[in-house]
């Protein structure tokens, strides 16, 4: 039987992670992976083809560059899955081709089958012809994702009735489209098709969407969605999905009956630690086949870790990646760095976009933290103006007392990147003074943040005044505020 130092099952970014980080320390490192799924869900059915998607969409409507040629500006009229599913194609090759050659020249050996425990220290890889070859290692990192979650009460039939794994196999953008749950996923392709002109409609069972956000960026994106013709039904449970041969009835427990060319089922998503048999191993997954991990990524089995979308939340690729790589140093005693999880970063790549790091207005409340606010808005900024996105906004919450910044919320085009200036500010404990001095490019985005920054202590010092009168509700003695 073949042994390893380390085998990584699921090449994901997480596995991707673990692996090559094995390979550095020196380790006879391997990744399982079924055929076709090289570079996991992230490369093939989720992150990557969907911000693709999302780029064709923005490029062939020229959603972008209405407000600079109008509102009848378009590249391309009659936009077809094919002018879509092209550029997906392309970049999904490039990245599976990269992942194959970061493993090779690190000496990572891919092993192509399915994987499942049979002994805490060995696993058996079904190939496509049912062969079996049997592995042995000293560590096992367990990172085999997610697949969504197909109630029986929906009918999928892949066509008209998709999870989000088979939305990229459409034959046609339809002119109706249901969404079923206000999550990351059913927002950012509730916006794309928004943009392609479909008639959609985007169903949740909570009362609101994306509580995690900051209140007035998701206000403003329900906003330009509704623009773009999209309706919410909030506080409303999908039961069932029927599919008929003239198109799709979505049923509400409610009562109503919604019909679409097209539903999307986006309502959570559920880890595959069934297939891998983790019982063999001495594990136990969830209700929702998640397994639990300890600060370092290892399960209750000492030498198996876990890592990635199957450990559940955050379940990001960009945390999905930092996981595999801490577990294979913890696997070989390698040191590793500190981490903040409270700056990691969140991107949602709705149309438009929304990125933030570090805490939100209702939680600092909920916190008893004083905060002042101070906002930029791109239709201020030099830069918002040439590029046409005179909705952007950038927020920075800035401590009242100690000035340094707590979180930082923006919206519009860019924010995925623009976040990343506030994640290291924070991160080197630096305060809002640090961007007021700060001189940044010009015109640029990140502008933004010196003008957010002024926008606080400006606010900041209206209060100082207000106080120094010796009465804060003689508001008339108070010295004028110059506006800076
Ligand atoms: C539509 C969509 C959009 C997303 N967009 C973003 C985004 O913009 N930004 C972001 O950070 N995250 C995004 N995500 C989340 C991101 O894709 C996941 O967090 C990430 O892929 C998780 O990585 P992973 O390594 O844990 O697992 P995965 O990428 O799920 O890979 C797991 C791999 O394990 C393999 N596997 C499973 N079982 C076995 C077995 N028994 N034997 C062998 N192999 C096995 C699977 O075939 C799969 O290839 C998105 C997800 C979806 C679905
Ligand atoms: N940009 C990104 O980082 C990004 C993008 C996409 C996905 N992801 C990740 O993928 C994961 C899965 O995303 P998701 O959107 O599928 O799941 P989710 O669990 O975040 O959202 C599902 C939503 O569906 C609703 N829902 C569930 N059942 C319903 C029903 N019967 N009727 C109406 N509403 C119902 C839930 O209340 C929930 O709001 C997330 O954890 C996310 O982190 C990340």
């Amino acid at each position: 039987m073949e042994h390893y130092d380390i085998v990584v099952i699921g090449s994901g970014p997480a596995g991707q992670k673990a692996a090559i980080a094995a390979a550095k320390l020196g380790k006879r490192a391997a990744v399982v992976e079924r055929r076709d799924m090289v570079g996991g869900v992230c490369i093939n059915t989720g992150t990557i083809p969907s911000k693709t998607l999302r780029e064709a969409v923005l490029y062939l409507t020229g959603l972008n560059q209405r407000e600079l040629y109008g509102q009848s500006y378009r590249l391309k009229s009659d936009i077809t899955v094919t002018d879509l599913s092209a550029r997906t194609m392309h970049v999904v090759g490039k990245e599976i081709d990269v992942i194959q050659s970061q493993l090779a020249r690190n000496s990572v050996a891919l092993l192509i089958g399915s994987a499942r425990f049979v002994a805490p220290e060995e696993i058996v890889i079904e190939d496509a012809t049912g062969d079996l070859k049997h592995i042995s290692a000293d560590k096992f990192v367990i990172a085999v994702g997610t697949r969504p979650a197909r109630p029986s009460t929906v009918d999928f039939d892949g066509a008209t009735v998709v999870d989000s794994d088979q939305i990229l196999g459409m034959d046609r953008v339809p002119a109706s489209m249901v969404v079923v749950g206000a999550g990351v996923i059913g927002i950012e392709y509730a916006s794309m098709f928004a943009a392609l002109g479909s008639k959609v409609t985007v169903i949740e069972q909570r009362p609101s969407m994306l509580d995690f956000c900051d209140r007035e960026i998701i206000e403003s994106l329900q906003y330009q969605l509704r623009e773009r013709g999209v309706t919410f039904r909030f506080g409303e449970t999908v039961e069932t999905v029927e599919s008929h041969p003239s198109g799709t009835l979505t049923l509400l427990a409610s009562g109503k009956r919604i019909p679409a060319d097209t539903v999307l089922y986006s309502a959570g998503r559920q880890g595959v630690s069934d297939e891998l048999d983790v019982s063999a191993a001495g594990l136990t997954a969830d209700r929702r086949g998640r397994l639990s991990v300890d600060e370092h990524f290892r399960t209750e089995v000492d030498h198996i870790y876990a890592v990635g979308d199957i450990i559940g939340f955050p379940a990001l690729a960009a945390t999905s990646m930092e996981q595999g790589r801490r577990a294979a140093y913890h696997a070989f005693g390698e040191p590793v760095g500190a981490t903040d999880v409270d700056l990691q970063p969140i991107g949602i790549y709705a149309i438009p976009e929304i990125s933030f790091v570090g805490r939100t207005e209702d939680q600092l409340t909920a916190d008893n933290i004083p905060f002042e606010v101070g906002v930029a808005r791109y239709r201020e900024l030099a830069r918002g103006a040439i590029m046409g996105d005179s909705y952007g906004l950038l927020k920075l919450l800035v401590h009242a007392e100690d000035r340094t910044l707590l979180g930082v919320h923006a919206f519009g085009s860019n924010a995925a990147e623009l976040v990343h200036i506030g994640q290291t500010v924070m991160g080197l404990g630096g305060s809002v003074d640090y961007l007021v001095d700060a001189v940044f490019n010009y015109p640029t985005l990140a502008e933004g943040y010196k003008v957010a920054a002024l926008d606080a202590v400006n606010k900041m010092r209206a209060i100082a005044r207000v106080r120094a009168t010796g009465n804060a509700l003689d508001l008339d003695s108070a010295a004028p505020v110059p506006s800076t």
